[in-house]
């Protein structure tokens, strides 16, 4: 055995290595097992064909899919002429091979996943059945089932002798490699001798010979062309199998030398995700079912903002003040979740009446007055003669969302004091003062206590909003959270589109958590929407996953600069701008202090 034949023995991965011509030079045992090209079954049957007068027994979840390519024309072969039969067929039948006069007992129907089409027959004393569906493919004679699952379409085939009333053959998996399908052997084609342990000759033999997938064609001939560098990790359907696989190339000049073609199995990663989603699931259920049997109320306030471990105790205190009448100042960076919370308190609230969301961000200094108080027919050129209940009416008895609150500009700052401290506003043009009982939810990204220390925003208004305040926690500083949140998300985008469940392979999953998430839950959000989008089958690999640069992997130090740079400005803020009380606060000497500044260039 040459060094790369037992390098490649010694792989998990089933793997073969090609040369330019598409010849097979290496496959490995974990691949001839995959491919049904060596087999563990302790039965044996001869080499041979169908000869005329066996019994045939055959079930098939699609005419002409993964087959052989059988045709209906085929089964003529079984006595069966039916021109009700078509391509694409579920079917199943008992019959003679190549014996007129015989009478098949068959039955068809137009595929569905949910079918499942079984027949019985009696052959020489022997009760013989098949069935197709649930993907199960089953052929059986007295008490032995020759049984293949399948996950897309499968040709089950099991031949009993004409002569010695003996089963001579039956499918195994690998049996498209091995041109043994319905098709091949209705139209008069050879199987092989199955014995324990027997091993199919492939080496030195064209790939197309064993292996049939069309993107994987494709794939291949790009590879090996240079068109291509590599595929890493694709889907493909394989002889009917669905496979994941690289197609690394092996230098040799201006194109390869040869390609290595690697493989992982569908439904192991399916297996794996489907214990990965029940740990999380189980996870969720058991902090829940904790939540509930501590704090009662707050299991609905849950389900609404979704859970986390380390967000729970932000969670717990936002569920303590949506059930106080008071306003609150949320905060966090951007795509945190600061509008989804307010609607959160919103509806978890005793409070009910409207909510209404502002968004200061967007409204043009000249029109905040007359947006937010309202204003009286004739206030100013262009208004409506009528006048126009401004924000804070609307939401009488209700709830406003004061979305970037840090752009209301100073001179609308006294006025909000004003609403707040009074319960009443003033339209526009108007000397009236309308009480209004409205519930104030402000957010913001900015660092509000350094606006009020440049005095871009009021101290007064600060204190008043800020006495009851939510600080949302970036994603990056919670990890353990993204998980619930991936599930939650998941959840939340197959509802939006419609589109069935689909689920995060460990690698998509992996570079998830892995990271660092600038743009938060927004971000999050869009690229997991993205991926279902790329998508086409049940599963989310990693290479549909989209990040805008690769996982930021910062170093202690760096982490450690960032935070020191946020204490020393927080610490200033807190101060009011005062250099030496920021100093004095934080125990730094002047010289570091100062040379803190310039290096974080703190104003
Ligand atoms: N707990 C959550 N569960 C599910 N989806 C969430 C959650 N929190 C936020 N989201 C979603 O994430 C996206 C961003 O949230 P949101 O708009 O509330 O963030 P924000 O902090 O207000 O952002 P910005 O400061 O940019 O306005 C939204 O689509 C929202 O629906």
């Amino acid at each position: 055995m040459d060094l790369l034949q037992s390098v490649m023995n010694s792989s998990s991965h089933a793997m073969f290595t090609l040369d330019r011509e598409g010849i097979i030079t290496h496959i490995n045992r974990q691949a001839k097992n995959r491919f049904g090209l060596f087999n563990h079954s302790q039965y044996s049957h001869a080499a041979g064909r169908l000869e005329p007068g066996d019994l045939v027994i055959v079930a098939d979840s699609a005419i002409g899919a993964d087959d052989g390519n059988l045709r209906p024309a085929d089964l003529e072969r079984l006595g069966i002429q039916d021109r009700k039969i078509r391509s694409g067929d579920m079917f199943v039948a008992i019959g003679a091979f190549d014996l007129p006069g015989s009478k098949p007992a068959y039955k068809f129907l137009p595929g569905r996943d949910a079918d499942v089409l079984r027949l019985e027959s009696v052959h020489q004393g022997t009760a013989v059945r098949a069935s197709i569906g649930n993907r199960i493919a089953l052929a059986a004679v007295g008490e032995t089932e020759y049984v293949i699952r399948y996950f897309r379409s499968i040709g089950q085939i099991v031949v009993i002798d004409g002569k010695t009333g003996q089963v001579k053959f039956w499918q195994e998996n690998g049996y498209s490699a091995r041109r043994e399908g319905v098709g091949n052997l209705l139209r008069g084609g050879a199987y092989i001798a199955k014995s324990p342990d027997f091993e199919i000759k492939v080496e030195g033999y064209h790939f197309r010979e064993f292996f049939e997938g069309e993107r994987f064609e494709r794939h291949l001939a790009q590879v090996m062309s240079g068109q291509v560098p590599q595929y890493e990790d694709m889907e493909y359907e394989i002889n009917g199998f669905e496979l994941i696989a690289s197609i690394l190339p092996v230098p040799g000049g201006a194109l390869p030398e040869s390609v290595i073609v690697k493989f992982r199995n569908i439904e192991d990663i399916r297996v794996t995700i489907m214990e990965r989603n029940n740990a999380i699931k189980s996870a969720e259920r058991k902090y829940r079912e904790t939540e509930r049997s501590v704090r009662p109320d707050e299991n609905a306030f849950a389900a609404l903002f979704g859970i986390g471990t380390a967000t729970a105790s932000a969670r717990h205190h936002a569920y303590k003040l949506s059930q106080l009448d008071c306003n609150v100042l949320i905060t966090g960076e951007s795509g945190t979740g600061k509008s989804f919370l307010a609607r959160a308190i919103h509806q978890a609230q005793p409070r009910k009446g409207p909510f209404v969301t502002v968004d200061c961000s967007t409204i043009a200094p000249t029109l905040f007055e007359s947006e937010m108080f309202g204003y009286v027919g004739g206030a100013f050129t262009g208004a409506s003669p009528k006048g126009k209940a401004g924000f804070f009416e609307e939401a009488d008895g209700g709830t406003i969302f004061l979305d970037e609150i840090g752009e209301i500009p100073l001179n609308i700052q006294a006025k909000l004091l004003n609403v707040i401290q009074n319960k009443v506003v003033c339209r526009v043009g108007s000397t009236k003062m309308v009480p209004v009982d409205v519930r104030i939810l402000a957010a913001t990204n900015r660092n509000l206590k350094e606006d009020v220390a440049a005095g871009r925003f009021r101290q007064d208004l600060y204190y008043r909003l800020s006495a009851f305040s939510l600080e949302l926690p970036p994603l990056r500083s919670c990890p353990e959270d993204i998980c619930f949140i991936i599930d939650n998300l998941m959840e939340k985008i197959q509802q939006k589109y419609g589109v069935t469940r689909k689920n995060l392979s460990g690698e998509a999953f992996s570079k998830l958590i892995a990271y660092d998430w600038p743009g938060n839950i927004r971000e999050l959000e869009n690229v997991l929407e993205s991926a279902v989008a790329l998508s086409e089958s049940d599963i989310i690999y990693a290479e549909q996953i989209r990040l805008e640069s690769e996982p930021v992997r910062m170093g202690l130090k760096e982490r450690l600069k960032i935070e020191e740079e946020k204490i020393i400005r927080q610490t200033l803020a807190q101060c009011g701008g005062s250099r030496s009380r920021a100093m004095e606060q934080l125990g730094l000497s002047k010289t570091v202090f100062y040379g803190k500044l310039k290096e974080y260039q703190i104003e």
